[in-house]
């Protein structure tokens, strides 16, 4: 059945869908199985996104028709179908009226993801009214609190030096604490790994007591403030609340220093708003782990991670995964700085809508994936600016003299970017970070080549 006629009006204007402030809009690349009419497709697509099915229901009233979603432009050439959504078919809580980031994805990619006449349909942007943006929590807190807490300047205060505790899984509660600890004898940040929680090797209760001693030995040693991103992920909004508890209380005075990481794809939405709306005073950390599995260019279903991580920031994450951009071992280009600034920035133009935010606090981006010393100089002058959280795990507990000589890397190689000195002439001043081209020699080889011979190595 072409529904064309009541899901898709071309006459539509987006500045006028925009200027309106009554819709929020989505792109999308689709393509029809063999056989269906572009238009016809994405107006079914419309349909079964909005008031809709596959057939003509006898129940529609002029009223539903007024909430139908609307195609309001198809390329079929680009593949390009936009479609703009009243904000009235979205479901608002109860309890204070708001929006909820599920009910956006049940619309916009929920059941038009599994349709029998579209081959596929990828969302690539989308567009938030001010209205909506004002029914969204937002971050309640974000990188600049954890300025404050390092006794940085709070506006461009820097690049953060992190690290994930490594290996992933298998460190019993002390070997967990004494890696903390080395990390944080010459870095800024730690975060467990997404997969860590309460395993029965090293359960929370004995583990972060543990990692709370090593901060305070760390901080005592250094005269720094230290931070730690806890995971509080679980399936059950009781148990996630039982772990924040607990940890906040461990940490006691310094629970101003505690993240709480959460694996906010696998774990979905809930959980997220979970962790913004019973603990408004941490830090929101969203670990993505899983997003590839739709977010890969591979992959010609679900959402782009510039969607991702602009649904992110709605849902008030004080931090996000952005990727490596390409310099670490994740999936990732260059362009994907796109990734960092719609998070950041107060208004950004993305691959087709123009956001503004209305003072809705920023996301910080947070670089992880395979990063060391040698990969950062590059990844700040692509991104064009150094006010990142990064963890390194690899990149500091793979460092050949340990984490206290990987993190103090770390901080030498933004240092050699602050600087704009060349790397090769600058680790010839900073030991860690000439260690780092010895820790990753086929990272040297590849970024630096001739690194040896201008180091005296010989080779
Ligand atoms: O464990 C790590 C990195 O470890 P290492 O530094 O040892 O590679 C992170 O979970 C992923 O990088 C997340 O990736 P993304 O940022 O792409 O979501
Ligand atoms: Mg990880």
């Amino acid at each position: 059945m072409d529904q064309s006629s009541r899901y898709a009006d071309l006459s539509l204007r987006e500045e006028d869908l925009i200027a309106g402030g009554r819709h929020i809009l989505c792109a999308y690349h689709l393509r029809p199985k063999a056989g269906v009419g572009f238009l016809e497709a994405a107006a079914h697509f419309a349909a079964e996104s909005s008031t809709g099915t596959n057939v003509v229901v006898s129940t529609t009233d002029d009223f539903t028709k007024g909430v139908d979603a609307l195609v309001y432009q198809a390329d079929e050439a680009s593949e390009e179908v936009r479609i703009a959504f009243p904000l009235e078919l979205f479901d608002r809580n109860m309890t204070d009226g708001r929006m909820m980031m599920v009910s956006f994805l049940t619309l916009t990619i929920g059941n038009n993801q599994g349709m029998g006449d579209i081959e596929y349909a990828k969302m690539y942007d989308f567009y938030m009214p001010r209205a909506a943006i004002s029914l969204f929590d937002g971050p309640a807190k974000g990188i600049r609190d954890l300025w404050r807490i390092l006794g940085r300047p709070v506006e461009n205060g820097g690049y953060i030096a992190g690290t994930i505790i490594k290996p992933k899984l298998g460190l019993r509660p002390k070997p967990f604490a004494e890696a903390a600890y080395q990390f944080w004898l010459g870095g800024d940040f730690i975060k467990n790994d997404e997969p860590q929680g309460n395993q029965v090797f090293a359960p929370i209760k004995e583990t972060i007591p543990l990692v709370v001693d090593a901060m305070r030995r760390a901080m005592d040693e250094t005269g720094e403030a230290k931070l730690f991103s806890a995971n509080i992920t679980a399936d059950d909004h009781d148990e996630m609340l039982a772990r924040g508890e607990f940890i906040l209380d461990a940490f006691g005075p310094d629970a101003d220093k505690v993240a709480f990481l959460v694996d906010g794809y696998v774990g979905g939405p809930g959980m997220i708003t979970t962790a913004r709306r019973w603990f408004p005073n941490q830090f929101l950390h969203y670990h993505r782990a899983g997003h590839g599995a739709i977010t890969s260019p591979s992959s010609k279903r679900g959402y782009t991670a510039y969607v991702l991580a602009k649904m992110s920031r709605l849902q008030g994450a004080s931090g996000i995964h952005v990727g490596t951009m390409g310099f670490g071992k994740m999936e990732g280009a260059a362009n994907d700085r796109a990734i960092a600034y719609i998070i950041e920035r107060d208004q950004h133009d993305g691959p087709v809508y123009s956001q503004d935010w209305y003072g809705m606090a920023p996301t910080a981006p947070i670089v992880s994936g395979g990063m060391n010393a040698l990969r950062l100089p590059g990844l700040f002058t692509n991104l064009g600016h150094a006010n990142i959280i990064n963890t390194a795990g690899g990149g500091a507990y793979g460092h050949i003299d340990g984490p206290a000589a990987g993190a103090r890397s770390l901080r030498q190689a933004h240092a050699c970017w602050e600087a704009g000195a060349d790397p090769v002439e600058w680790a010839k001043d900073n030991r860690d970070f000439a260690r780092a081209f010895e820790s990753f020699p086929a990272d040297a080889d590849a970024i630096y080549p001739g690194w040896r011979e201008q180091l005296g190595l010989g080779g």
